[in-house]
């Protein structure tokens, strides 16, 4: 497995973990949530070492009970510590009620939420960790939105208040921290979806937990996997000396209706850069004989209709299915041939709306491996759900659309989702905004079939492109963000895959 760093884990997992490494701590919780507080307490110093007046916001379970302890070691460092506390601290029970019970008889006193924070030069959210367990209303939410106008920055200790561990989405209304301290496991909602912009940065913890303990969970459907650009060295084939384009397959890019030959020219050039052997594309006769023009490592087929693509289907062609496709009759007259094949296959856009429309008279699963990679929208429309119900868990959207369809799913946007029927997970932090731009799909889509042609298997390929088109946006980046072109990525895939 992993490196622990690189382990995903949902909230329940990480109670378990809490559990687990409790007990093979003799059963002490408390210790653990002292380390808790002195990780959260490093950190904070670390980023905001002139921060001389700390403000703890504690909320009534455990982690108000990680902000007591914060409260109690800051103060010993001679550091000016105020306590808001949602819930009066003799209402505290278990660890929590221990830890607000040392911060007073420390001599630390506590205020009652009176509706305004008072001033500091740093706050510390320990609201709601974990455990939220509803949407965040009444005095909750104020104090919440008064941590965001507070003009200090924020440390939210194991996940923004209001932020959904498992999810990444805002429950009514969450902290936006400038540092989130996470820990024991990396929850995956700080990843994706809101996460990211609710947590700032994030600094993880494993509080000493032992690896054996991590280890025992392996294997359970909680546990993901958070990529890096080391799993593309990991996962692509090292190229022999003596090589030549036929080992590196055939990829048919099936698109480009009338006005649309751009998408498949990106998907087509992607699959390229992303080293695929050969790369042709089956597109209007309209624009066969441009295309070429316009691309000339690109073969061209002039599709009519749906019976001539790809001509001679190998083993080694992959398909790569709806950029720029359409929604007409010729588009849908490709869809059920290209479906019908055995040969490795990613559908994308257009593909997918036609899939949505299709599925129920298809014969089904298919039989090749294929991938599918729908923004939230597109994957709303296959599960005949709203975009909002996708997003507020993409996940589970992704599990899902890959159990009913038998294919590999890529949930596109903000941490974006790889999820495998057999319940394998993972998620790539990498890219940015600059990305939410025209093409930067068909890309991702080329991409993939690259991966497909070069004899991965459909997760492995998913994993690698999404890390690959997602390193080279990064790369894209640094010469600035917004105003990038798909083709930049594409120029940038050759070096980011040089590993
Ligand atoms: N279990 C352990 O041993 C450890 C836990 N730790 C901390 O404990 C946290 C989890 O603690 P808990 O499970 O007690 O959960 P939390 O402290 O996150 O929250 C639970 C409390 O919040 C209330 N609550 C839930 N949703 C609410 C909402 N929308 N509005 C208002 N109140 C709401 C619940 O009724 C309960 O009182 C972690 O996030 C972490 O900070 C750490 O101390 C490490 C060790
Ligand atoms: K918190």
């Amino acid at each position: 497995m992993s490196a622990i760093p690189e382990r995903l884990y949902t909230a329940a997992a990480v109670r378990r973990l809490d559990e687990l490494a409790i007990e093979a701590g003799g059963g002490d919780g408390y210790a653990l949530m002292c380390r808790a507080g002195q990780a959260v307490v490093n950190v904070a110093r670390q980023h905001f070492p002139d921060a001389r007046r700390w403000l703890v916001v504690c909320g009534a379970g455990n982690n108000g009970g990680d902000g007591y302890v914060i409260a109690r070691l800051a103060s010993a460092l001679g550091i000016d510590v105020a306590v808001v506390a949602l819930r009066q601290p003799e209402q505290l029970s278990g660890d929590a009620g221990r830890a607000a019970a040392d911060w007073r008889a420390c001599g630390g006193e506590t205020v009652p939420w009176s509706g305004e924070l008072p001033a500091a030069d740093l706050v510390i959210d320990a609201l709601l960790g974990t455990g939220l367990a509803r949407v965040v209303e009444g005095q909750w939410a104020t104090a919440i939105k008064a941590i965001n106008n507070h003009r200090a920055a924020t440390v939210s200790v194991d996940v923004p208040s209001g932020l959904g561990a498992d999810t990444g989405h805002i429950h009514g209304v969450s902290v936006s921290a400038d540092v989130t301290v996470t820990l024991v496991g990396m929850k995956r909602g700080l990843l994706t979806a809101d996460g990211p912009d609710c947590a700032g940065k994030v600094v993880f913890d494993t509080l000493k937990v032992p690896d054996t303990i991590y280890d025992a969970l392996d294997g359970d459907r909680a546990v993901g996997r958070r990529m890096d650009r080391a799993d593309i060295g990991r996962l692509l084939p090292r190229r022999r000396l003596n090589s030549h384009k036929g080992l590196f397959g055939h990829v048919v890019v099936v698109g480009g209706n009338r006005g649309m030959s751009g998408a498949a020219r990106l998907a087509g050039e992607a699959a390229l850069r992303a080293g695929a052997g050969r790369v042709t594309v089956a597109t209007h006769p309209v624009h066969a004989h441009w295309l070429n023009l316009a691309r000339p490592e690109l073969m061209t087929l002039a599709v009519e209709g749906g019976d001539d693509v790809p001509p001679q289907p190998s083993d080694s062609d992959v398909i790569a299915l709806g950029p720029g496709l359409g929604k007409d009759g010729w588009a849908r007259s490709l869809v059920p041939e290209c479906l019908g094949r055995t040969t490795a296959l990613v559908v994308d856009a257009d593909g997918l709306n036609l899939l949505a429309a299709l599925r129920d008279s298809m014969a089904w699963p298919r039989k090749g491996e294929w991938v599918i990679t729908p923004h939230p929208a597109e994957a709303a429309r296959l599960l005949g759900q709203s975009t909002a119900v996708v997003q507020a868990d993409r996940f589970a959207a992704a599990a899902t659309l890959a159990e009913q369809y038998g294919a590999v799913v890529v949930l596109k946007g903000c941490g974006t989702v790889v999820a495998a029927p057999d319940g394998r997970w993972s998620l790539c932090a990498l890219g940015n905004p600059g990305m939410a731009t025209a093409g930067a799909g068909d890309v991702l889509t080329g991409v993939v079939a690259a991966m497909l042609a070069q004899g991965l298997p459909a997760y492995d390929a998913a994993c690698a492109a999404v890390v690959a088109h997602a390193a080279a946006g990064d790369v894209a980046a640094r010469n600035g963000q917004v105003g990038r072109l798909a083709l930049d990525f594409c120029d940038a895939l050759p070096g980011v895959l040089d590993v």
